[in-house]
């Protein structure tokens, strides 16, 4: 089979990206880009007809769709095979496990993540993980999903635990990254009760673990602790502008009083904190219902319909790809840094140009695959403004800068590219 070129992805420096991760404060977080593409851009269904045997699909189209991103790597994925005449699915389960580094006991690490099966969560465990470190999950599954790590069931160093944070959870770690929490406004809205006891009582209860266990605790907390700000761009020493009763608030003062506690923790407990502020940020496996800006206009440009911008579209956001965030949490974690510290790029659309942007960038990936477009979609400004949307949001990172050396290294372009031909490919395979 002859293999589609692979993706060159350049960074903002117009170096070519092959690995993502640092080495710093002690701690090695590099790994290959084609490994890890391998696991998250990996077709989820592999659909079954009676004109079509799920050999050839597995050997053709599968193996061709992933080539693509991982240059000719093994797929180390188990299958998930729809059959629709009879509306059932298989699943396949893994012969081999993607290689993770041999670490001496010394420095691996005992690491917890809350929330590990969402789209930030899944992200970071494949990459503790491919570095060689035993990894717990805990997830109530409200968002994430397990076919995100189904690639790791059943390896020594994984477990995966079905577990709501606001219930106490005893366990033996170094580390923890408290994750878990409903993100986009859509789903944190649903039931703004549970969100806030989830930010609320679950912090507290993670922070208790860390307590016992003397394990360094990090929070992703958010720039929604700004609110709708009045101060642009955000530093970590403003103190925001939130509305506490308005419909945002169970998520903004739920993460408000989620970093109170753990400057709680720290003062009176001398539990080990980190707090990353983490800005809008993009990637596969982003729910593709869950309703963010970067998802919807996605989805309606490659579906052919209309982008739907709310309000007048000149409210801003800064939006960081997937990698660059992992690489800051990490970064973050392993070093002295105790105070909040804003994680995003600092690279500001308001959200019509943005529009525009998504348009572009789906229509030259269709132009590169050959894809004759019907028409040029239209950005339409006919929406309603949600209430509380802040006005305008970008990230001041000189304390990442200075303490962490870290910046993103993603352009938003590059970001969207790699996202478009996901969902493309999932669009391709009806599974989306
Ligand atoms: O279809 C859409 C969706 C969204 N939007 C607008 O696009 C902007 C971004 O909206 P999103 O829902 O993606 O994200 P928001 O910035 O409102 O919230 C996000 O903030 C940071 C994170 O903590 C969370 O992921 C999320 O709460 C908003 O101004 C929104 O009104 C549209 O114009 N059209």
């Amino acid at each position: 089979m002859s293999l589609p070129s692979a993706i060159h992805t350049l960074d903002k420096d117009g170096q070519e990206i092959t690995t993502i991760g640092f080495e710093r404060f002690g701690f090695d977080s590099r790994v290959p880009i084609d490994v890890l593409r391998s696991l998250y851009l990996k077709p989820h269904y592999v659909v079954n007809t009676s004109e079509t045997k799920v050999d050839d699909l597995d050997k053709e189209e599968e193996d061709k769709q992933h080539a693509v991103f991982g240059q000719g790597l093994n797929a180390y994925q188990s299958k998930s095979i729809y059959y629709p005449e009879t509306a059932s699915i298989s699943y396949t389960s893994l012969t081999r496990f993607p290689p993770v580094k041999l670490l001496p006991p010394s420095t691996r690490k005992r690491i917890l993540v809350t929330g590990g099966a969402g789209f930030v969560g899944s992200h970071l465990v494949d990459r503790l993980m491919l570095l060689g470190h035993e990894v717990t999950v805990l997830d109530n599954f409200f968002t994430g999903s397990k076919t995100s790590l189904s690639h790791w069931v059943g390896h020594p160093n994984f477990e995966m635990v079905r577990h709501d944070v606001v219930e106490p959870f005893m366990i033996e770690c170094d580390q923890i990254y408290h994750l878990a929490c409903p993100a986009s406004p859509t789903h944190y809205q649903f039931n703004a009760v549970k969100t806030i006891k989830t930010s609320f009582i679950g912090t507290l209860n993670m922070l208790g673990l860390a307590k016992r266990t003397k394990a360094r605790f990090l929070i992703s907390s958010t720039s929604e602790v700004y609110g709708d700000p009045e101060v642009h761009p955000q530093h970590e020493d403003y103190w925001g502008h939130v509305n506490p009763i308005g419909p945002r608030a169970c998520y903004d003062e739920g993460k408000r009083v989620a970093e109170t506690l753990t400057y709680g923790f720290h003062r009176q407990d001398g539990v080990d904190v980190r707090v990353a502020r983490i800005f809008n940020t993009y990637g596969r496996p982003m729910n593709p219902n869950d309703g963010r800006v970067v998802s919807n206009f996605i989805i309606q440009a490659l579906r052919g319909e209309d982008l739907t911008v709310y309000g007048d579209g000149k409210q801003t956001r800064s939006f960081q790809y997937i990698h660059d965030l992992i690489d800051g949490l990490i970064v973050l974690m392993n070093s002295n840094e105790t105070r909040p510290c804003n994680i995003g790029n600092s690279d500001e659309f308001t959200i019509g140009e943005f529009a525009e942007l998504i348009r572009d960038v789906v229509e030259r990936v269709q132009q590169e695959d050959g894809v004759k477009p019907v028409g040029r979609v239209q950005i339409l400004y006919n929406k309603p403004m949600p209430t509380d949307d802040p006005q305008k949001r970008r990230p001041d990172t000189s304390r990442a800068k200075e303490s962490l050396q870290w910046q993103s290294r993603w352009t938003v372009r590059m970001g969207l590219e790699e996202m478009v031909r996901y969902y493309k490919a999932k669009m391709a395979e009806g599974s989306l």
